[in-house]
């Protein structure tokens, strides 16, 4: 049995009309992880996931939850993952208690192991428990859909875009419920939009840009190799140009006195740049620099792949 808690080889889907959504897609989400599964719109993600989730049929390759190949063993893969869809769907005519109650039955767990009203509390929920689901707002459906993907006590739980819409209080609401999940032993994996937030949670990210991995490194690693580095710094007197070393990438004069430096951290360090500046005689008055960050990375990769 594999160790991860999900293992993707080879994954390919074309729909019929002869789009290509999944071409030759293997990673593997390791267990005990929150892992960030990120690409532009129309990248593959939705069709990753709903392949994992049975909705949708691959033409290739293979997958396994939890060590159960989705073809050999679905009724296991099934029950070892929770999914939230980008979708909202529910009974409006239930309540929040109701559904989940219902959901638990449809996963066969019993009466007595069930745990609604604990899976309501943990998402904000318990005041609202006899509510119609239809009066919850936005924000609310969608944690009642995080608790209804929980039932069943899968040891994966797959957000799909879970704070598209979703404002930024209840955003943090939910990736702290996440978090504490995280932490109780739940394999996570979440896409995302929102790459800070994707740089604050994931462990790991793997990048998909046009049916293909480009990148899936730990989330330090690939923050890392955003090479690019910018140091502004002011000079004691007026110039007309801005002075050139080979340590600079890019050198840009702002007003007189400002000289915005990139250079590529893995060639130069800040001070041979700042040794540069003062080699004919120009005296530093401040510095300040600027990190590239996942959004940077982000960028550089999927335009490389287009
Ligand atoms: N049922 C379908 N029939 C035909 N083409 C489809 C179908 N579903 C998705 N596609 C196409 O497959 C590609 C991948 O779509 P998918 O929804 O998996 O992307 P995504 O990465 O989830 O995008 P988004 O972030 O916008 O949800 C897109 O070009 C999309 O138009």
């Amino acid at each position: 049995m594999t160790e991860a808690a999900i293992s993707i080889q080879n994954l390919s889907k074309t729909y019929a009309g002869g789009k290509r959504a999944l071409d030759g897609v293997s990673f593997d989400v390791p267990r005990g992880q929150i892992f960030g599964l990120l690409g532009p719109n129309g990248a593959g993600k939705s069709t990753l996931i709903n392949i994992l989730a049975g909705l949708v049929n691959k033409t290739d390759g293979s997958a396994s939850i939890w060590g159960f190949d989705i073809d050999a063993h679905p009724r296991n893969a099934k029950v070892s993952i929770g999914i939230v869809n980008q979708e909202i769907l529910f009974d409006p005519f239930f309540t929040p208690i109701e559904t989940l109650e219902i959901q638990a039955g449809l996963y066969g767990v019993p009466r007595t192991q069930r745990r609604s009203m604990e899976l309501l509390r943990a998402v904000h929920l318990e005041d609202k428990a006899n509510a119609y689901a239809r009066t919850l707002s936005g924000g609310m459906k969608r944690r009642l859909m995080v608790a209804k993907a929980m039932v069943h006590s899968p040891p994966v739980l797959v957000l799909d875009e879970p704070t598209a819409g979703v404002d930024i209080q209840l955003r943090q609401q939910l990736w702290e419920y996440v978090r504490s999940l995280n932490e109780a032993g739940v394999t996570v994996v979440l896409t995302t939009h929102y790459l800070e937030e994707a740089e604050q949670l994931c462990d790991r990210i793997a990048i998909i840009n046009h049916g293909k991995v480009v990148a899936n490194e730990p989330t330090r690693e690939l923050v890392g190799r955003a090479q690019e580095k910018v140091v502004v710094v002011t000079v004691d007197r007026d110039l007309d140009v801005a002075p050139d070393a080979g340590c600079f990438d890019k050198v840009v004069l702002k007003g007189n006195r400002m000289l915005e430096i990139t250079y590529n951290k893995a060639r130069v360090n800040a001070g041979e740049v700042l040794a540069a500046v003062t080699r004919d005689g120009l005296g530093i008055v401040d510095v300040s620099t600027r990190e590239a960050d996942l959004e940077d990375v982000f960028l550089n990769l999927t335009r490389a792949s287009t």
